[in-house]
């Protein structure tokens, strides 16, 4: 978001009685200090102006008021995911139902619960759990420590995510399949990108890549460094991560003929058009009061409706970028009628006939939500508002017609007609309420009372057929008024020429400069984090400000600003010596055209550093981009998989790049060459002493098969007794194998401390529950 010119209306006595409102916005009234005088500790949960908005909004019926304010007062629980496609979450998910459910009981039911964890009743798999304690008292709780030990374990090491459950949601409506192209326009953290990630592997036989990809788009690149981070545990060849403005997400659209056809990619796409997009906007935010108390402070209604023109915004981009049968979530965060039912009202009559909201009622029947409204009120410091043409001329900088129920402008009211706009209807009294006629009551609102959670939005869009042309196409002209923060070298006219990025309604002509006179005029910071925004989180994003602040910014200017560009590694005598050195038959696991680098990973010798793999989904992305003049800005893409080594025992023949532990389990079923095998006792003992030599393994024959390798990078693979030197053992799911370094007498371990850690813990509990049931099975015997 830009900082835009001011448009300031005329002072009417009201604007001046309102603008107490206003300052309101930047400094709270006396009557909403942020803390209570006699506890600085305790936030104040109220906010006087939030009750009266809420309540006029008629958001629940009246003899629920009070139970809907109490639990927007209580911290909220803790909620948490098992990582569906790790290695560990069938254990992690047994652990929780055998052990914790269990065990946590009686201190449930001292602080006056019914259960003390509890999964999710709507989400797959029991993969999904809730505790009715919150985060705070898991901390500091000593009864609990072991649980929170063990949260905190399985976070480190990946297995698990802490997550609010109602932002667990929309990836569960968007009904993604693996060989879907999903876009996640709004991404970052980057929570729900890793939902759909964990659905694009979700079947994928290890070293299989899926057909589809993710392209996880946020326009704040600090926020992207979270998600590129969050995301690394899934070790996925298949996202892209951009920092494009999502209302200007370039669909790359080129002729057929322009896009290269090559020997390793014969059928380039032409267009990037996407099955499934995920319109997750930034928003007023305040169904996270419970875990963000200090939102009672800043709310105000000028916050939504702020926000309003930039979701529409976004979600008109959404829906262009969508293929024609494809499904788009439109949520958000907010109980905001003007940032939820007014946007998808304001999408739907734009888009006339060719977007129809999905009803999705049959889906997590478990999943406690109520209907979208169908009427609603718009705000401002002006006073409430039934209809547009209530509003004076003076307030209509701020206050849209897009945010009424009927959209109707003063024109369109008496009488004006307007195709699109013909769909709704003001009521026939034309002092009453307005009422939006579209189907409004097939979106979802979940309340925070209704299951103990914070609050959401979600609305479930089907593109039945082509936009209507005047959202598809725009000039120009209006292409290059909108684009406020491109800078000059961004519009080249290799840009220009296939640039298709605006999606607005070319009227009024004013929506998107008022839109940040009203963000930026208030110097709102938009609450935007979402409730993923965790405390684990938060200690990430100090940890990464850190390293940021070490690392050196980039320093290229224009379209590259802050991020340096990817290119596509030709190298064919590189390439055919990491082929060679691994044993990596080409035909199984294609490596030219699928290995990509920054300029950044590039010494000035023209030595690489580090090289990426991507599934031929992100290469086909890839080369489209560059064919069309490189309009996605790419902050990360593909996996790590190489690394350079520079150890000085390198001889001539051995291979310079070790492959990295996130490459490992893709990589791994195709290499031949450079694998040691070995059984528990001596995978742990490496892994305990970090290096061991050759004659100290404790089985002499591997210490001997280790002393065989090349020199350099290689795998330690953990195999049964019965498997030890057999040629056929076949990399599953479940196969266990580290990094290691074969150095002239001794082999180490390429892992860290603390995941070598994990491992050993992970190893030594496997022992102790085959003991147990082998044990058992013994016990059975005899008797
Ligand atoms: C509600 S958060 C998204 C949360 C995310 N989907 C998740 O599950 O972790 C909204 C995000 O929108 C980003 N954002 C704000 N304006 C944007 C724009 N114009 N284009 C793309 N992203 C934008 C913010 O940086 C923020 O990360």
């Amino acid at each position: 978001m830009g900082r835009g010119r001011r448009h300031r209306g005329s002072t009417s006595k009201r604007n001046q009685i309102e603008n107490s409102n206003d300052d309101n916005v930047r400094k709270p009234l006396k009557s909403e200090a942020s803390f209570d005088s006699n506890n600085l500790q305790k936030p104040i949960c109220s906010n006087l102006h939030f009750e009266e908005y809420y309540k006029e909004q008629r958001i629940v019926k009246a003899q629920e008021w009070d139970s809907f304010m109490e639990f927007l007062r209580k911290p909220l629980p803790a909620a948490f995911r098992v990582y569906s496609n790790g290695q560990f979450c069938d254990e992690i998910r047994l652990k929780l139902e055998n052990d914790f459910m269990i065990s946590l009981q009686a201190e449930a039911i001292e602080s006056g619960e019914l259960e003390a964890i509890k999964p999710l009743p709507w989400y797959p798999k029991n993969l999904a759990w809730h505790s009715n304690f919150s985060r705070k008292e898991i901390r500091k709780n000593q009864t609990l420590e072991r649980f929170h030990e063990f949260l905190k374990l399985e976070t480190e090491a990946g297995n698990m995510t802490r997550q609010e459950s109602v932002s667990m949601v929309p990836p569960l409506f968007l009904d993604v399949h693996p060989d879907h192209f999903v876009l996640d326009m709004c991404a970052a953290p980057g929570s729900k990108t890793f939902q759909l990630l964990e659905i694009i592997h979700e079947s994928s036989e290890p070293g299989s890549l899926p057909n589809g990809m993710v392209v996880a788009n946020d326009v704040d690149y600090k926020r992207s460094n979270l998600l590129i981070h969050q995301t690394k545990r899934t070790c996925t060849t298949n996202l892209m991560v951009t920092n494009n403005e999502g209302q200007h997400f370039p669909s790359c659209n080129t002729k057929r003929t322009l896009s290269v056809a090559s020997e390793t990619n014969p059928h380039p796409i032409d267009q990037l058009l996407f099955d499934r997009v995920l319109c997750d906007v930034p928003c007023s935010g305040d169904g996270t009061l419970r875990k963000a108390p200090d939102i009672w402070r800043r709310w105000n209604s000028g916050s939504g409706n702020g926000l309003h023109s930039l979701q529409v915004v976004l979600a008109m981009r959404g829906l262009s970028l969508l293929k024609v049968g494809g499904r788009m979530v439109y949520s958000t965060c907010s109980m905001n009628p003007i940032e939820d039912e007014a946007v998808v009202a304001e999408i739907l009559r734009r888009c006339g006939c060719s977007v129809e909201l999905v009803d999705v009622s049959d889906k997590l029947p478990e999943l406690i939500r109520r209907p979208g409204l169908t009427k609603w009120k718009v705000h401002d410091r002006g006073g409430w508002y039934r209809s547009y043409k209530d509003v004076p001329k003076s307030q209509r900088d701020g206050v849209l017609r897009s945010m009424f129920p009927s959209g109707k402008s003063d024109k369109d009211s008496s009488g004006g007609k307007n195709s699109y706009e013909e769909m709704a209807s003001i009521s026939s009294d034309e002092s009453a309420e307005e009422v939006c006629d579209l189907p409004l009551e097939l979106c979802m609102r979940i309340l925070p009372h209704d299951q103990n959670t914070g609050g959401f939005f979600i609305a479930v869009l089907h593109k039945v057929s082509p936009l209507p042309d005047f959202q598809e196409k725009v000039t120009q002209k209006r292409n290059l008024s909108t684009r406020n923060n491109i800078n000059s070298s961004e519009k080249s006219s290799s840009y220009e020429a296939v640039s298709d990025t605006v999606v607005t309604k070319p009227e009024e002509g004013t929506e998107e400069i008022v839109l940040e006179a009203t963000v930026s005029e208030n110097g709102f910071e938009p609450p935007e984090m979402e409730s993923t925004w965790n405390e684990g989180i938060v200690e990430l994003a100090q940890k990464l400000d850190d390293i940021e602040g070490k690392r050196e910014v980039p320093s290229m200017q224009g379209k590259w600003k802050g991020l340096y560009p990817v290119v596509f590694l030709r190298d064919q005598t590189g390439i055919n010596g990491i082929k060679t050195f691994y044993g990596i038959k080409d035909e199984s696991f294609p490596l030219y055209g699928h290995l990509v680098t920054r300029n950044s990973d590039i010494s000035s010798h023209g030595n690489v550093k580090r090289i990426y793999y991507v599934s031929k989904a992100v290469k086909n992305v890839l080369e489209l981009n560059f064919a069309v003049g490189k309009p996605l800005k790419i902050s990360s893409v593909g996996l790590k998989m190489f690394e350079k080594q520079s150890a000085k025992e390198c001889e001539a023949n051995c291979c310079s790049f070790r492959i990295t532990s996130e490459g490992l389990p893709v990589i791994l079923p195709y290499m031949t060459k450079q694998i040691l095998y070995a059984t528990m006792a001596d995978f742990k003992n490496l892994l305990q002493h970090k290096s061991i030599k050759f004659l100290d393994f404790i089985h002499p024959q591997i210490g001997e098969k280790a002393a065989e390798l090349a020199l350099g990078s290689c795998v330690m693979v953990l195999v049964d007794d019965s498997q030890l030197g057999s040629e056929q053992f076949k990399v599953n799911s479940s196969t266990i194998a580290i990094g290691c370094w074969k150095g002239k007498a001794s082999l180490t371990v390429m892992v860290t401390t603390v995941d070598c850690h994990q491992l050993i813990q992970r190893l030594s509990d496997r022992s102790k529950e085959k003991e147990k049931a082998e044990n058992c099975f013994k016990t059975a015997e005899t008797a």
